[in-house]
């Protein structure tokens, strides 16, 4: 059996956060103890399956007369993902069962992506974000819940990275990546859509061709049966309705980063949970985890978030392909100690953002220069140890100097303070960096058809 990463110590999917409250959900956890039940690891908080929450799904269950539940793939906040068996189209397809209180936000939104009435998209353009199959309503115990039927991943970038010890991708593979993300991002963002938590935990690795023809008894031998776990109250007393009897940690299709080979590195943009179409709504929080928020949600918080604030997630996510840690480092840190990093990586801050900084002087004197004391990690530094050298260690590639000069210009770019200075989506595809080393590393015939002749253009 494939062995499974523990996302125990990890936060990509928010749900598995403690102390994490529901945004959009309409009941409150307040009013209940904090832990119901004890907890299983790998498996979303159980206390979540109540009116309005997670519907109870057990292996084995058929939704809309077609799609057998075989495994389970993973767990976000607003949602169960569940490995069904079309037994229709004798193939396998994911089911996001959705809490019966999450909106329809993401399926209204990859609908807009998918409609061939906002302009003709390829096949491989599509291939860049989830197309939804199907979709119906499942009635339960907790309310009605959205389903959605999209094509199974393997895993998401951020588990291939935590599955291994030196979260280091092969150079052929981030390069490859990061052009796939970057289109992916062009095509949402031509179509008006602004994917608002770009990190590598809502980037999917495309299954490789194969797993159809495989039975449930074969997928179990290859990667592991289902291991449900019973649900036990702490105080001892019986489940109450619309609880599972069973929580099932997720199967494990992925495999370490490093082992992820270029004919492989197909990936898809996934969770559009919080994405927005600026044209038609206001948004000023990001939704982005603290390492990759644009600073501008800080600093201008009445001025709408729009494709720029992508932009700065972008950059910090094409970082963190070819660098075994984020740019930004978060452990125990303060949305003070993130932006004092930034300035320490990418220079002053504009000015009027700066004389707002009430905790400035705690990391800089009044002429800008560091406090006496503090260790600074500049740009180049964090470039030399947290990609050059570990690449180097490993037996890896590592980026020469012509590469390293045109990396450096293009995320320093996207990582312009101000909003308005970070290239486009379609910029940063023309920039050097992607049209000499990333572009090429995307196999021709799967960058969208379009995409192609417009970065060939560049050239
Ligand atoms: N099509 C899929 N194939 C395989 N695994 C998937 C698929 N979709 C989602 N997952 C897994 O489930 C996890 C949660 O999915 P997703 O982020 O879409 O849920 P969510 O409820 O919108 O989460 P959140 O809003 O908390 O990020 C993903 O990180 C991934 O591990």
């Amino acid at each position: 059996m494939a062995s499974l990463p523990s996302r125990a110590l990890t936060c990509h999917s928010r749900a598995v956060c403690s102390t994490v409250v529901l945004p959009h959900v309409a009941y409150s956890t307040l009013s209940q103890p904090r832990f119901l039940y004890r907890p299983l690891e790998d498996v979303e908080r159980l206390e979540y399956y109540q009116p309005g929450g997670y519907h109870p799904v057990d292996i084995g269950d058929r939704f809309h007369g077609r799609y057998r539940i075989v495994h389970k793939l993973g767990h976000g906040t607003f949602s169960t993902i569940w490995l069904a068996r079309d037994e229709r189209l004798s193939k396998y397809v994911a089911i996001k069962v959705c809490t019966a209180d999450a909106s329809r936000r993401e399926i209204g939104i990859l609908s807009h992506l998918n409609d061939p009435a906002h302009g003709k998209a390829g096949r491989r353009e599509e291939a860049l974000t989830p197309t939804i199959l199907d979709r119906f309503d499942v009635q339960g115990p907790n309310g009605t819940h959205l389903c959605c039927a999209t094509a199974p991943a393997r895993c998401s970038l951020a588990d291939a990275k935590e599955a291994s010890i030196c979260r280091l991708f092969q150079l052929d593979v981030a390069r490859s990546l990061a052009a796939q993300l970057a289109l992916a991002v062009a095509h949402i963002h031509e179509r008006g859509v602004v994917h608002g938590d770009l990190h590598l935990g809502n980037i999917l690795l495309q299954l490789p061709a194969g797993l159809d023809s495989l039975s449930a008894e074969q997928l179990y031998e290859k990667y592991g049966a289902p291991e449900p776990e019973p649900v036990v109250r702490r105080d001892g007393n019986p489940l109450p309705p619309g609880v599972p009897s069973h929580g099932v940690p997720p199967v494990w299709l992925g495999d370490r980063c490093e082992r992820i080979r270029l004919c492989d590195a197909k990936l898809v943009l996934a969770d559009f949970g919080v994405a927005f179409r600026p044209s038609s709504e206001q948004r000023y929080k990001s939704h982005t985890p603290l390492e990759l928020r644009p600073p501008e949600a800080r600093f201008e918080p009445s001025t709408p978030l729009s494709f720029p604030s992508d932009i700065w997630s972008l950059g910090c996510t094409i970082w963190s392909l070819l660098a075994h840690r984020s740019l930004f480092d978060v452990l125990l840190a303060t949305e003070d100690d993130v932006t004092a990093q930034q300035i320490d990586v990418l220079g002053p801050l504009p000015d009027e953002w700066w004389d707002k900084w009430e905790a400035r002087s705690k990391y800089f004197a009044e002429n800008a220069t560091p406090v006496e004391g503090r260790c600074v990690w500049s740009w180049e530094r964090r470039f030399e140890q947290w990609i050059q050298e570990p690449r180097r260690d490993k037996g890896m590639a590592t980026l020469d100097e012509k590469e390293r000069e045109a990396f450096a210009a293009m995320v320093r770019w996207m990582l312009q303070f101000r909003p308005g200075d970070r290239p486009s989506a379609k910029e940063v595809l023309q920039t050097e960096w992607m049209r000499t080393w990333a572009l090429p590393e995307v196999v021709v015939k799967e960058v969208p058809p379009r995409l192609i002749s417009e970065t060939a253009a560049y050239k």
